[in-house]
């Protein structure tokens, strides 16, 4: 489903990602973890062929970037992110937001189909955003918009779905419903890559770790292999408790 293949990336003279081997297969759900400035979002960017290896290759849905129309690869997939978000023009109303993410584009400059308003709003309905349809996306809330990013990005039923942080800022309630809406997700045939810093947020559904470290990856594989108290102490230089409870990690640091 998406490999990286010996990547590495140069910018400015700083060797950002290191000989990235990576490979998720269809079926797999991963969690990408690792600390600040690590390389994570840089992964996810080319994973969305916003950005280009200096060497090495990386084959998405089955397209090889570089040979495949990249733009033909972005609409199978669902990204949601700070920088997608902020993309979007906040005096539009919600509705025509979520209805943008159907066609891949930012904003309508015609009249939208009939059809595409009705679709857009029974999303947003399913998403509990319906009395909010008309109002523009700045009056949202930090936890709606969060919402309202997945309702956008699940109107182009995409195959494999990409989130930066998105429970960034969410309240506990929020979060879990966030989290929740996951497995109907999943059941749709979906494959989810997710970033995060906080270990409680993966939960059971997830099943691989990325777990990246200077711009290497410093380990990948089954969650349960990957975490453990040993390498999550040793990559974020600070000694931790690590209790797996009702399927999810919880991490302790230890005094
Ligand atoms: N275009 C660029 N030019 C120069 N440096 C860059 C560029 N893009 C990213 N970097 C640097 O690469 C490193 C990795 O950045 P990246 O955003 O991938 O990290 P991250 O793991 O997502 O971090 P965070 O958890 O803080 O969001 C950072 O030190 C960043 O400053």
């Amino acid at each position: 489903m998406i490999t990286l293949t010996n990547v590495n990336f140069v910018r400015e003279r700083r060797h950002i990602l290191k000989d990235v081997n990576l490979r998720m297969n269809r079926g797999e759900q991963w969690v990408v973890l690792g600390r600040n400035g690590s390389g994570k979002t840089t992964i996810l960017e080319m994973i969305n062929g916003y950005l280009f290896p200096t060497s090495g290759h990386i084959e998405v849905l089955g397209e090889r970037y570089g040979e495949a129309d990249v733009r033909e690869v972005r609409r199978r997939i669902g990204y949601i992110s700070q920088s997608m978000m902020e993309k979007l023009t906040l005096r539009d109303p919600l509705w025509e937001v979520v209805a943008t993410g159907a066609l891949g584009i930012l904003r309508f400059y015609e009249p939208v189909a009939a059809q595409l308003e009705e679709e857009a709003r029974a999303m947003l309905e399913r998403h509990g955003l319906s009395a909010m349809a008309d109002q523009p996306l700045g009056l949202l809330s930090q936890g709606e918009r969060k919402k309202a990013m997945l309702a956008r990005t699940l109107m182009q039923r995409p195959e494999i779905l990409i989130l930066d942080e998105p429970c960034a800022g969410l309240d506990l309630y929020e979060r879990e419903q966030f989290l929740r809406m996951f497995g109907s997700l999943k059941d749709q045939g979906m494959s989810i890559v997710y970033v995060t810093h906080h270990l409680e947020e993966i939960i059971p559904l997830f099943t691989h770790i990325a777990l990246i470290h200077e711009g290497r990856v410093a380990a990948a594989g089954p969650k349960t292999e990957i975490l453990t108290e040993e390498r999550i102490g040793r990559i974020y230089d600070v000694p931790v408790r690590l209790d797996w409870q009702d399927g999810r990690p919880w991490l302790q640091v230890r005094a």
